[in-house]
Parts: C-alpha cells; sequence; structure tokens
C-alpha cells in the first residue's frame, strides 16, 4: 500500500490531465552542480570505477580476437599462450565485475546523500515560508514535491546519470573499438544508426504516452482506495459497497488495460530492437565472411566485431528507456528549485531588536491597522485597539468578522497593509519571529496534536522542559487525572493528530503547552467551540488559570466562556463596533445584547430539548 501510494504521488505530476511543465534541462544542471560539487571525489571515483569496468568488458572480445588468430589460427601449438589469455580474460571478467559494483555503490552514496540534502533543505524551506504562501498551495502538492518530486531526483542519479554514463562510454569505447578492428565495415554498420535513431525517436513519444496513462489510471485507483477507506463508515451507513465495488472494478480494468498496453509497447519496442540488431549482424556475417573467405580479413577480427554489434544496440536500448526519467526529473527538479525561489513574505528584519522575553510586559497596540488577504478587499479597515498588560478580552462578532485575522497579525502570520501592531511599543515586525513565538501563544479550536507521546506533546519535543514540569502543567490546569487514567500515563503514543483522544483532552494538552512555555499573551481562539458543557467547564477553569499573569485574548462564538473577561469587543465587518464589560454592552442594547439574546435562545432551546429527551 505505501509503494501504491508513493507511486501515486509520484505519479500526480504524471497526470495527462495536469498542465504538462516543460523540463528545462540547462537550469537543471546548474541546479544540481552545487552539490555534485560537494561530492567530486565520490563522482570522480565513480568515472574511474566506470571507466575500468568499461573497458575490462569491452576488450574481452578483443581477447577472444587475439586466442582466435594467434593461437588457434596461426598454425603454432601455443598453449601456453592460450593459457595466458584464457587468464588475462578471466581477471579482466573478475576486474569488470567488481567495479561494476563500485560504481554503482559510490553513484548510489552521492545520489541518496544529494537527495536526502535536498529533501532537508526543501522541508526547512517550506516551514519558513509565510502563511499567504500555504493559503495558495494546497498541502497535498507540498507533500507531492518533498516525497515524489525528491525521489524522481533519486532516479535521476541512480538511472539516468548511470545510463548516460555508463551506456554513451560503451557506446563509444565500442564505435572506437570496431574503428580499429576494420573501420571500413564500421562504416557500413553506421548506416544503421539513422534508421535506430528514428526508431527510438518514435518509440519515445509513444512510450512516454502509455507511460503517463498507466501512472494517472493507478494514481486514480488509489485515489478511490484511499477515499473509501477514510470514508467507511459513510459507506456501510448508506449500504453503498455495490455501487464501490462497480466502480472500483472499473478503474481496476481500465489500469489493467493501461498496463497490458505499456508491457506490449515496452515488448514491441524490445523486439524490434532485437531484429534490427539480428539484422546488423547478419549483415557483419555476410560482409565480413566475404571477406573472411577472400582472406581479406581475419575470423578473429570477425568474431569480436560480431560481439561488438551485438553489444552496441544495448546501450541505446537502455538509453532511449531513460527518456522518460530524465524528463520527469528534471521537471521535478525545475519544480523544487522554483519552491526554493519563493522567499517568504513574512521575514525577519536584517536587523531586529534584541529582545529579552523576560522583561515583557504582554501590552497590545494596533495602530490604525488596515489587512487585506493578497490583493482582496480589506477585511481589517483602519483598527484601532489598546490591550493593557495582564487584561483579559473577549472578541465575538458574526461569521468572517475578521476575529481570527486580528490574532493572525498579532502572531505576524501576515502583515499589516497599513498601520502598525506593537508588543510593549515594539513593532511586530522588528521582534525576531523566534522571540514573537514565544511571546504570544496562541490555542486553536482544533490544537494540533503531533505522534508521539503525552509528554512530548506538551513540551513539544524540547529536552530543554523537564518531565517534572510537564506533569506539574497538567495537573495545574487539572488534566493531570484524565492522563493518569491512560494506557501508559504521560508515556501514552499519541495517534496521528492525537485522533485516540476526546476534543476536551487534546484541548487540555496544548492548555498545558502553555503553561510550560509561558508566553506573556495567550490567545484562545475559539477553543472551547465543540466541547460539551462538562469539557467546557474543565477548560473553563484551565483557562481561568493559565491567564493570570498574562494578557488573554479571547475568541468566542459561546458568550459564556467571555462573559466574565475585563473587556468585551464586538467585531463587524474589520472594525471594532462596540466595546465594554458584559453588563456595560448589555445596557448599550445593541450588536452584543442582540448577540446575547441568540444565545440565550438557543441557550434556552437547548435545554428543552435536553429536558424533553429524558
Ligand atoms: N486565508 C485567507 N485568505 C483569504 N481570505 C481569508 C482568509 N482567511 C479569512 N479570509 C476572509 O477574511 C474575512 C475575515 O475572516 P476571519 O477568519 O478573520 O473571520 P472570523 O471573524 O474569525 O470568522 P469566524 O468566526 O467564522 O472564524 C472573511 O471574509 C474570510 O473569508
Amino acid at each position: 500500500m505505501a509503494q501504491a501510494i508513493n507511486n501515486w504521488q509520484m505519479d500526480q505530476k504524471a497526470d495527462l490531465s495536469a498542465p504538462q511543465v516543460k523540463p528545462k534541462y540547462i537550469s537543471t544542471f546548474k541546479a544540481l552542480s552545487g552539490y555534485i560539487q560537494e561530492h567530486r571525489l565520490t563522482f570522480a571515483g565513480f568515472i574511474v570505477c566506470t571507466l575500468i569496468a568499461i573497458t575490462a568488458e569491452l576488450l574481452q572480445p578483443y581477447l577472444v580476437k587475439i586466442a582466435i588468430d594467434d593461437n588457434l589460427m596461426s598454425g603454432r601449438n601455443d598453449y601456453k599462450g592460450l593459457l595466458l589469455v584464457c587468464g588475462i580474460y578471466m581477471a579482466l571478467s573478475l576486474l569488470s565485475l567488481i567495479f561494476s559494483y563500485l560504481q554503482n555503490n559510490l553513484l548510489q552514496k552521492a545520489g541518496q546523500s544529494i537527495v536526502a540534502s535536498i529533501r532537508k533543505r526543501l522541508f526547512a524551506h517550506i516551514g519558513k515560508l509565510s502563511m499567504s504562501y500555504f493559503d495558495r498551495v494546497p498541502s497535498g502538492s507540498l507533500i507531492t514535491h518533498v516525497s515524489s518530486d525528491t525521489e524522481a531526483i533519486n532516479q535521476f542519479f541512480n538511472q539516468v546519470v548511470l545510463s548516460l554514463f555508463r551506456d554513451g562510454l560503451t557506446l563509444l569505447f565500442i564505435l572506437v573499438l570496431m574503428f580499429q578492428l576494420d573501420p571500413q565495415l564500421t562504416l557500413y554498420c553506421l548506416i544503421l544508426v539513422p534508421i535506430i535513431a528514428g526508431i527510438a525517436i518514435a518509440f519515445r513519444s509513444f512510450m512516454r504516452e502509455t507511460y503517463q496513462m498507466a501512472r494517472t489510471r493507478l494514481s486514480r485507483l488509489v485515489a478511490f482506495v484511499a477515499e473509501n477507506l477514510s470514508g467507511m463508515n459513510l459507506i456501510q451507513v448508506f449500504h453503498q459497497q455495490e455501487e464501490q465495488k462497480r466502480q472500483f472494478r472499473e478503474r481496476n480494468d481500465s489500469y489493467f488495460r493501461a498496463n497490458v498496453r505499456e508491457i506490449r509497447t515496452n515488448v514491441v519496442f524490445n523486439r524490434t530492437f532485437e531484429i534490427l540488431n539480428n539484422i546488423a549482424i547478419a549483415f557483419v556475417v555476410w560482409l565480413g565472411g566475404r571477406a573472411v573467405l577472400g582472406q581479406e580479413l581475419e575470423f578473429g577480427v570477425l568474431y569480436a566485431f560480431i560481439t561488438y554489434i551485438r553489444m552496441f544496440f544495448q546501450p541505446i536500448n537502455t538509453i532511449t528507456q531513460q527518456w522518460n526519467t530524465l524528463q520527469s526529473a528534471t521537471v521535478a527538479i525545475n519544480r523544487v528549485w522554483s519552491i526554493f525561489a519563493i522567499k517568504p513574505e513574512v521575514d525577519d528584519k536584517a536587523e531586529t531588536v534584541p529582545f529579552k522575553r523576560e522583561e515583557i510586559k504582554g501590552k497590545i497596540d494596533f495602530n490604525g491597522v488596515t489587512f487585506a488577504y493578497g490583493d482582496g478587499a480589506p477585511v481589517i479597515k483602519g483598527l484601532d485597539l489598546h490591550v493593557s498588560a495582564g487584561e483579559l478580552v473577549g472578541i465575538v462578532g458574526t461569521t468572517g468578522a475578521g476575529k481570527s485575522s486580528l490574532i493572525s497579525l498579532l502572531c505576524r502570520f501576515y502583515d499589516v497593509s497599513a498601520g502598525s501592531v506593537l508588543i510593549d511599543g515594539h513593532d511586530v515586525r522588528e521582534i525576531p519571529q523566534r522571540d514573537l513565538h514565544r511571546i504570544v501563544g496562541l490555542v486553536q479550536q482544533e490544537p494540533y496534536l503531533y505522534s508521539g507521546t503525552v509528554l512530548d506533546n506538551v513540551r513539544l519535543f524540547d529536552p530543554g522542559i523537564s518531565r517534572e514540569e510537564v506533569i506539574k502543567a497538567c495537573e495545574f490546569i487539572g488534566a493531570g487525572e484524565i492522563i493518569g487514567r491512560m494506557k501508559d500515563g504521560y508515556d501514552t503514543r499519541l495517534s496521528e493528530r492525537g485522533s485516540g483522544l476526546s476534543a476536551g483532552e487534546r484541548q487540555l494538552i496544548s492548555f498545558a503547552r502553555i503553561i510550560v512555555f509561558k508566553p506573556k499573551i495567550l490567545i484562545l481562539d475559539e477553543a472551547t467551540a465543540n466541547l460539551d458543557s462538562h469539557t467546557e467547564q474543565l477548560i473553563q477553569n484551565a483557562l481561568n488559570l493559565v491567564a493570570v499573569g498574562r494578557t488573554t485574548l479571547v475568541i468566542a462564538h459561546r458568550l459564556s466562556t467571555i462573559m466574565g473577561a475585563d473587556r468585551i469587543l464586538v467585531m463587524s465587518k474589520g472594525e471594532i463596533v462596540e466595546q465594554g464589560t458584559h453588563q456595560e454592552l448589555l445596557d448599550v442594547a445593541g450588536y452584543y445584547e442582540e448577540l446575547y439574546r441568540h444565545s440565550q435562545g438557543e441557550h434556552d432551546a437547548a435545554a428543552k430539548e435536553s429536558v424533553q429527551s429524558r
């Protein structure tokens, strides 16, 4: 399955419906040259080993020619000479074997380590890109870049470079040896080269088409299976098994047909080459045989010639087959390098203010802030907001009012279009991002949990935070008992995205993070949405505990979460339309009062429903 998914990811680039990117060979070489330079010794070793391996292999027919002409046909009973030739033949075979092995190993080593460093650099680079980039680019395509594009670079080294260099040199050496043996016969054989080239070019485009068709159909099949597995409960509930089986059969059959077509194309291509090869051999036997009979050519030369002609076709065949890999690897390299070329829109200034986290009080100022996503209309308009250190501010408003956008500006996920955001009088654009994200802590509606233990998830793999600190933090917010009930307590491994935990438990872990990382400013973005009233109470208590000594901004749909806040802001269409305490806002009888009445209505309805259901 993993292989299939890998293939599926690999084949996103081969999707016929996707716009085909044109490979740029020169820029590809330039892109890789720095990495090749780093491994120049290994590549030099590879070149030397290849030269030795090819020479040792190609000298073997020449040795047989010597044995035939100088030892067997010369009329001398030179057993010693014959034995020596056989010995050298064996030694050459061994040499060729050893150096082919070394050549492969060296190239693999260099290729793998280049790909590993490109992958590392790519992952680190993506991690530095701004949120605006992730808004534009779907995560699926980024996964493809990190996994399958880098895998295509791997194939570039292990197949394309190997084939172009080894097979290209083999062709060259064979030609040199053939010319050396008999220039006239070689020239006759070269008549076949344009025919070979014509066939190879014609097959190349046909093979590419069938190859892509098979990959696309496989990718559709794997996507279908993946979709089915994730929605299995719905399929079973709606009894969709038969329909799904039918759709699967359709895709499976179409993949089967594409595969058969691909195999057939390969077979036809290989057989055509074989026929050409045999024609060439027959041609040489005819011309060379006549020359041998006419005593113009030695028999050993004819033997060597036939062997070289036989060997001549194999490298051409291999190089032709590498064409698809070369193209997709070049496109992959161009794509990876185009990501490297993207500069983060939000970046640290060359000169940032040195920042001492301990000295931060937590005062926040939004001064005349206007903000728009990309070229869109402003979603925050000339907003002024001043929050004192330690204040607990609730933010409410209708959907799309700009609450989360406001928070994103404070975390500097985006830069303001106009105005400024200050923390303790420092513009957030002047604070190194590393420091900023330790000053501002964010708890979201769906807290992200990593694959790892509870301990890892609370301290985010930071070895500087001790086990005791984590335990203390969890107990402080009231999560100690829940974690204690888990299979291995703090060492319980959480599955992907914490799917083994309830929403409330996940949220408690993210609160414990806040305690251990001690940010001076705490932001809760809908952190209590989707929780039942018991868990909400637990989270509310945790919030009251973590808010002490911190400036806290709480975005909430449920007004009960922020009713006790020092100040409540009401946002609408990117502006603050009301602010004050809960009571002050009710007295104004404006937006907030209406929201409150609505929420009371929902609350009453929910209470009624629960009574009726009892
Ligand atoms: N990444 C984004 N790219 C483009 N537009 C966005 C993006 N995020 C939000 N918006 C738009 O910005 C406006 C404000 O959205 P925002 O998420 O800040 O509102 P909100 O008050 O938090 O809403 P909700 O309560 O539904 O979460 C909306 O019109 C939304 O469509």
